[in-house]
């Protein structure tokens, strides 16, 4: 399977972010991607939540979600939005952080919103609360398609390995895990959290990451860490964007799946045990 990996920097303005997204998408297909996947909160990035909430809005209205769809029928190509802020109808305003799978008709083929909110403060001036302006999800989602079985996550899931354990014994060849991954925790936890993920699962990793300075509000930038990575099943990296937005493509043996899930079945030996 030849894969892309879209990286962006995408702003808080979603019409802005369209074309951009598209260019790439349009360029991944023409490299021959079958299949493409693009980061966490494609349509919008800010620290503003209120901002967030009063530019984005349903599934059925969002322009984003429609020209994608389009764009993918017209390609030919399978392709993943790691996520949208999609208004969720919560009656507290909240968004979903949503991740979609379009088919080449299409059509929608899943849809996953994301289930852990980074509330965390990572250091002492730089606090996140996406559980202020997201509501999380409670299923999780895998998706079988003629190309592979994807696992689908988003990003701060990233840190709650069960939640990939149980894709990969549910079938996942491919475990998606798009980004918005901030510079801090980046430098030190990303790359080895995501191959931690590809060898516990034996499963390929694909993290495409938003990258870079984002628009400032309240005087504040949001910065990303980038490097969008493909890992193998045996745990290898087998592509790194860097931090400049781009088509990252990568071809994928999936026979390495069980290749590696059969040199270490530890997938299948779980035992029970009294808790601690
Ligand atoms: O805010 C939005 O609009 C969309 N959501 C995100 O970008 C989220 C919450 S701020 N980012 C992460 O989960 C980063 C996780 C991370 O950096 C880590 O686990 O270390």
């Amino acid at each position: 399977m030849r894969a892309a990996l879209i990286q962006l920097t995408s702003s808080d303005d979603p019409a802005a972010n369209l074309p951009v997204t598209r260019g790439l998408v349009a360029r991944a297909a023409t490299d021959g991607a079958e299949f493409v996947t693009t980061p966490e909160v494609t349509n919008c990035v800010s620290a503003d939540r209120a901002h967030q909430q009063r530019v984005l809005t349903t599934e059925e209205d969002d322009p984003t979600l429609a020209a994608l769809r389009e764009d993918a029928a017209r390609l030919g190509v399978w392709l993943h939005i790691g996520s949208l802020g999609i208004a969720s109808g919560d009656a507290d305003g909240r968004l979903a952080n949503r991740g979609f799978l379009i088919g080449p008709d299409g059509g929608i083929a899943a849809r996953y919103d994301k289930i852990h909110m980074f509330d965390v403060q990572v250091s002492e001036t730089e606090t996140y609360r996406e559980s202020a302006g997201y509501r999380p999800g409670d299923r999780a989602v895998l998706a079988q398609t003629p190309l592979a079985a994807f696992g689908l996550t988003i990003c701060y899931d990233l840190r709650f390995p069960q939640l990939h354990r149980a894709l990969g014994q549910a079938g996942a060849e491919v475990l998606l895990v798009p980004a918005a991954f901030s510079p801090l925790t980046g430098q030190a936890h990303w790359e080895v959290l995501l191959r931690a993920r590809a060898i516990e699962t034996g499963c390929f990793v694909l993290a495409a990451a938003q990258t870079g300075q984002h628009t400032a509000s309240a005087g504040r930038a949001r910065r990303t860490h980038g490097h969008s990575l493909a890992v193998a099943p045996w745990g290898e990296v087998i592509a790194d964007a860097g931090t400049a937005p781009g088509v990252t493509m990568v071809d994928l043996d999936l026979g390495q799946v069980a290749e590696a899930r059969g040199k270490v079945p530890s997938l299948t030996h779980d035992r029970p045990f009294d808790a601690p």
